[in-house]
């Protein structure tokens, strides 16, 4: 069945929601793929991927939400079928991938058109949030608390879940635990304020933007680093030095492969973790000495925190709500959407933990 919504360019098919959006998160995923470095990055596409709003219309078949409720937009489904989700092991579901990749829904069609020319645009992540318009699989959104702000909410669609969860979800991070965060942007402060969560004993920041140290230890680092500060000596030997062999866990939250590299040589000799967060450019490739994991460190990765959404989103947001997880301290500027070319400048510019588009 295919069900008409107040837009007319817009119709929602089987097991489709139509979300009207309240807000979205500018990340650097977006400027990413805007640049031509990401090999899925298909075009012309309407970019954003952080976004919260309101569900306006419903396909057949939707069971989980109805007219009304609030969402946060998920650009890793949970559709609690597929044998990933029913692994156990991981977040990253496959029912929708395929599709999802290619810019198009799960029937292979799409539901943005340009107006002024009348071409369709493609997807993107499967939440093109930068719009005031999305239709998703009802697998694609999680169902939250309507008494929370929405437009601090869309922050749950990426960036903070990501931080937080690679620390809770991906490493486990233990109380007591040392910590060090590479990149204190956006993503590296959900980190630290998921090592913080965790009860980590000392989390060091590392950027080579001292002045991102401000917000670092507000967020709760107990000191930062900025790597010019020691010539060419390698940031890793200047960490393992101050935490008597290397840190329990360490995070890469840049994007570069040459910090991965020196996140995981900063980690302990024989149980040290190293958690790659960072999306680096197409074609890339990380390299250590082997003997680095032979000795025990280990290098691992996580996309959106391993959080599973339709689960997890409404439990952070009951979190946020009972004022134990910060996402207000990230919303450095608000927008209107006609202003997101300056939004993207404010961001390569450094000057921004997260700018909003408010719709
Ligand atoms: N794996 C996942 O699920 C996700 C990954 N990401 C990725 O995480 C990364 C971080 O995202 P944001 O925090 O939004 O970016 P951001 O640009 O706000 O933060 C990056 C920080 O790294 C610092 N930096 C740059 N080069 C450095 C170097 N050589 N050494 C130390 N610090 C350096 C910058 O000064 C900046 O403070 C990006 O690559 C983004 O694409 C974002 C969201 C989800
Ligand atoms: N498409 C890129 C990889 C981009 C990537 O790594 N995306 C992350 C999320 S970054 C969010 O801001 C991710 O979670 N990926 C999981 C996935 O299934 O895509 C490439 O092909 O290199």
């Amino acid at each position: 069945m295919q069900m008409q919504s107040s837009r007319p360019d817009v119709f929602v098919l089987r097991r489709e929601v139509r979300v009207r959006l309240t807000a979205t998160g500018v990340c650097h995923t977006d400027a990413y793929t805007l640049s031509g470095k990401d090999p899925e990055g298909a075009f012309p596409c309407v970019l954003g991927h952080e976004g919260a709003g309101v569900v306006e219309s419903v396909g057949d078949g939707v069971e989980s939400v109805v007219v009304g409720d609030h969402v946060v937009l998920l650009y890793i489904p949970e559709c609690r079928n597929c044998k990933f989700c029913k692994s156990g092991k991981t977040n990253l579901c496959g029912a929708i991938r395929a599709t999802q990749g290619k810019g198009v829904m799960p029937d292979g069609t799409g539901r943005l058109t340009d107006k002024a020319s009348g071409k369709s645009l493609l997807h993107f992540m499967g939440t093109s949030t930068f719009c005031e318009y999305a239709v998703l699989p009802e697998i694609s959104v999680a169902k939250v608390d309507t008494a929370a702000p929405l437009t601090s909410l869309c922050l749950l669609g990426c960036g903070i879940p990501t931080g937080v969860g690679a620390v809770r979800n991906t490493c486990k991070v233990e109380a007591g635990a040392t910590v060090a965060v590479f990149g204190l942007g956006g993503v590296g402060l959900s980190v630290v304020q998921g090592a913080v969560l965790a009860g980590a004993s000392r989390i060091i920041g590392v950027d080579i933007d001292s002045g991102k140290f401000a917000n670092a230890l507000t967020f709760g680092a107990t000191e930062c680093v900025n790597p010019k500060d020691y010539g060419s000596r390698p940031i890793q030997e200047v960490l393992v030095e101050m935490t008597d062999g290397g840190l329990d866990y360490t995070f890469e939250a840049i994007g570069r492969t040459e910090t991965m590299r020196s996140a995981l040589e900063a980690a302990h000799k024989g149980w040290g973790m190293s958690c790659i967060i960072g999306v680096a450019g197409a074609g890339e490739m990380i390299q250590t000495r082997p003997f680095q994991l032979v000795t025990g460190r280990r290098w691992v990765g996580t996309a959106y925190g391993g959080t599973k959404g339709r689960t997890e989103v409404p439990q952070l947001v009951q979190e946020y709500m009972d004022g134990g997880l910060k996402i207000d301290e990230y919303i450095t500027k608000k927008y209107p959407l006609e202003d997101i070319n300056q939004a993207f400048k404010d961001m390569h510019d450094g000057k921004l933990i997260r700018g909003v588009i408010v719709y």
